[in-house]
């Protein structure tokens, strides 16, 4: 069966990575890409069409999934329109506020929605190794230091909110330090979080884990933006037969 995927966003950064993938696989295809202002323009022969008519789109073109990377302003409006229309949702937007996780979540009631932070491997495995880690040092510092390209709005990343939650699932810490300046000494139990924005840096997290005499530091770093692309890819073909309901990449790389 061909899986055909629609693509919101799909002359940022991310979107054009998804065309790109999409176009290297032979199970799927694009059947609709929109962003908000196109001019007739074509990537990779997909035409971009009014990101004003997608709802109408997504019931015209029956995708079997779509893939969302925009922001999160918009990423639960594509959901409602999913969520009309029985398609399932795919979307790696970071930065939501708690009213538009909920609005994601509403969908998920109707529709399967697949939400990842990060769709690359190693950050999943990152994800799920960085507990026991944390745990077995009990007792010693935690530091989190995330850096991205010069264009990222969400400050800390969703990787490192995700990461962040890991780690303090898995110790007795007393809040979480966002960067430190002047007299402002490391008090105990804090996790101190940095965010590095220069450059055209795809996205890098390093978790560091210290006491006075040794240091463990565990460090993802994305080479480029087709490794985030591939996963969502990987991730809408799984999604296309799945019950309504909320999922993330680690139900994908489970299988
Ligand atoms: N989960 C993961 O693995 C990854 C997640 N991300 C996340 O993906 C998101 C997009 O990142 P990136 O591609 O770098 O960003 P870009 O700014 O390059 O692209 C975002 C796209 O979304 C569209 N968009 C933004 N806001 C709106 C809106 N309010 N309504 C409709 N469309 C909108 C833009 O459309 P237009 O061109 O029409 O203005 C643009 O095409 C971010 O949240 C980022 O953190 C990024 C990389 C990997
Ligand atoms: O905006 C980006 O570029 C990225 N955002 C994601 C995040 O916020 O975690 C994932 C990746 O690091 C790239």
């Amino acid at each position: 069966m061909t899986v055909r995927v629609g693509v919101t966003g799909a002359t940022g950064r991310m979107g054009q990575e998804v065309l790109a993938a999409v176009a290297e696989r032979e199970d799927c295809e694009v059947v609709l890409a929109v962003n908000r202002d196109p001019d007739g323009e074509t990537i990779d022969g997909v035409e971009i069409e009014p990101a004003s008519e997608f709802d109408s789109l997504v019931v015209d073109r029956e995708p079997t999934a779509v893939i969302d990377f925009t922001g999160p302003e918009s990423a639960p409006e594509y959901a409602a329109a999913c969520s009309e229309a029985g398609v399932p949702f795919v979307t790696g937007t970071t930065g939501f506020e708690d009213d538009e996780r909920e609005e994601l979540e509403a969908a998920s009631d109707e529709i399967p929605v697949l939400h990842a932070p990060n769709f690359a491997r190693g950050v999943q495995t990152l994800v799920d190794v960085v507990g026991d880690v944390v745990q077995s040092l009990a007792g010693y510092d935690v530091e989190l230091v995330e850096t991205h390209h010069n264009q990222k709005r969400d400050a800390p990343s969703g990787t490192a909110n995700r990461l962040l939650s890991e780690i303090e699932a898995n110790g007795d810490f007393t809040g979480r330090k966002h960067g430190r300046e002047g007299f402002d000494p490391r008090e105990e139990g804090e996790i101190g979080v940095h965010v590095l924005r220069a450059g055209n840096v795809t996205g890098e997290h390093e978790i560091v884990i210290a006491d006075n005499h040794e240091e463990v530091r565990l460090t993802h770093r994305a080479e480029d933006r087709g490794v985030f692309a591939a996963g969502a890819v990987d991730a809408a073909v799984w999604l296309a037969d799945r019950d309504p309901g909320s999922y993330d990449f680690a139900d994908v790389l489970a299988e």
